[in-house]
């Protein structure tokens, strides 16, 4: 017997960010939109714990202890008193160090699939209150759809989305590593005073309307600016995307995959011709949002 579990990706509309905590981490106001690209963890009873990783990235996902999956497993194990005695395979569609949430993804899909293969029957308080420990994004990997993140990103408020908005993905030759953005971030900040984070009523209004016009105005990325530092030539794929018709170009929360919001699904697929041939990235998807969070496959 086995359980699957399908987990969205996640693209930050709005991440506003605030000067660095005592505890190293910054107060974020961090608007999130799942995505339907997905990653898909499935949980096998085994003899001991085990993590295995197919896809595009894999080689560069541990497959030790420190796999978000991985910890998920011990994380609900501990608390229900039993050994994480199962085979975790992770199905990788989410780009590796992207921006998009992929290893939160992991550690939520994970979460569920043992809670549903063990019949810990954990609550939905218990399931958000392991994967706020586990990372800031991850909560959100779980609950899905649309919502405003503040704290570090682990509060969770659910929002309204009035329609589907249209994504091109372009996933870049390397990864960010998302400490490294940040610690740019307050490079970057050092001389000036930054202020509280706080959501745009805008991009909020935007979301609820299903208006992609006002959205496209409204997104802005606060971690954009050191991402561009630490990979310049991602300005290149911006500009491609924006000449190619995109309504707004940006860089996917720490980066470095870049997010264009396209006016419909046509389009999209237009834009993301135009990247490929573009030569100025290693990958292009599209996607739609908002996407389901973590589900269990039938
Ligand atoms: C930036 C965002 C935007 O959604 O995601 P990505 O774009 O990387 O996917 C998130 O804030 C990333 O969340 P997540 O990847 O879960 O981060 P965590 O594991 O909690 O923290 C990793 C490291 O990022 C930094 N960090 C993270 C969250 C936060 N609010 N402030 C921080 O300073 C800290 O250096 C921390 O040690
Ligand atoms: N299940 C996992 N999938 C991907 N990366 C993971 C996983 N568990 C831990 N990691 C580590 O987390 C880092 C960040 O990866 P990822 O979550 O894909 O990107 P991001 O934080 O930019 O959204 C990776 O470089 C990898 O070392």
């Amino acid at each position: 017997m086995s359980v699957t579990v399908r987990v969205p990706a996640k693209v930050n509309v709005q991440l506003a960010v605030g000067a660095a905590r005592p505890d190293g981490f910054h107060d974020l106001a961090n608007v999130f939109l799942a995505v339907s690209l997905y990653d898909e963890i499935t949980a096998t009873p085994a003899d001991g714990l085990r993590v295995t990783c197919e896809g595009p990235g894999a080689d560069r996902v541990p497959l030790d202890r420190t796999n978000l999956a991985a910890r998920a497993a011990e994380a609900l194990a501990e608390r229900y008193g039993r050994s994480p005695d199962v085979h975790l395979h992770i199905a990788k569609d989410i780009p590796v160090a992207g921006g998009m949430a992929g290893g939160s993804a992991d550690g939520a899909g994970a979460l569920l699939a043992c809670d549903a293969l063990w019949g810990t029957g954990a609550s939905r308080d218990e399931l958000l209150a392991i994967c706020a420990e586990l990372g800031s994004d991850v909560p959100f990997s779980l609950v899905g759809g649309a919502a405003l993140g503040t704290g570090r990103g682990e509060k969770l408020t659910g929002l309204e989305v009035g329609g589907d908005f249209h994504w091109v993905f372009a996933m870049a030759a390397r990864g960010l590593s998302t400490p490294a953005v940040f610690r740019e971030f307050d490079r970057l900040g050092e001389d000036r005073d930054i202020p509280e984070p706080v959501a745009d009523q805008a991009v909020l209004d935007a979301l609820a309307k299903g208006d992609v016009a006002a959205l496209a105005v409204a997104v802005t990325n606060d971690l954009q600016p050191a991402a561009l530092s630490l990979f310049p030539e991602l300005s290149d794929t911006l500009a491609a995307g924006r000449a190619a018709g995109a309504l707004a170009a940006l860089v996917s929360g720490s980066g470095p995959t870049t997010a264009f919001l396209a006016p419909d699904a046509k389009s999209a697929s237009d834009i993301a011709g135009v990247l490929r041939a573009s030569g100025t990235c290693r990958d292009v998807r599209t996607a739609s949002g908002p996407a389901p969070g973590a589900t269990v496959r039938d």
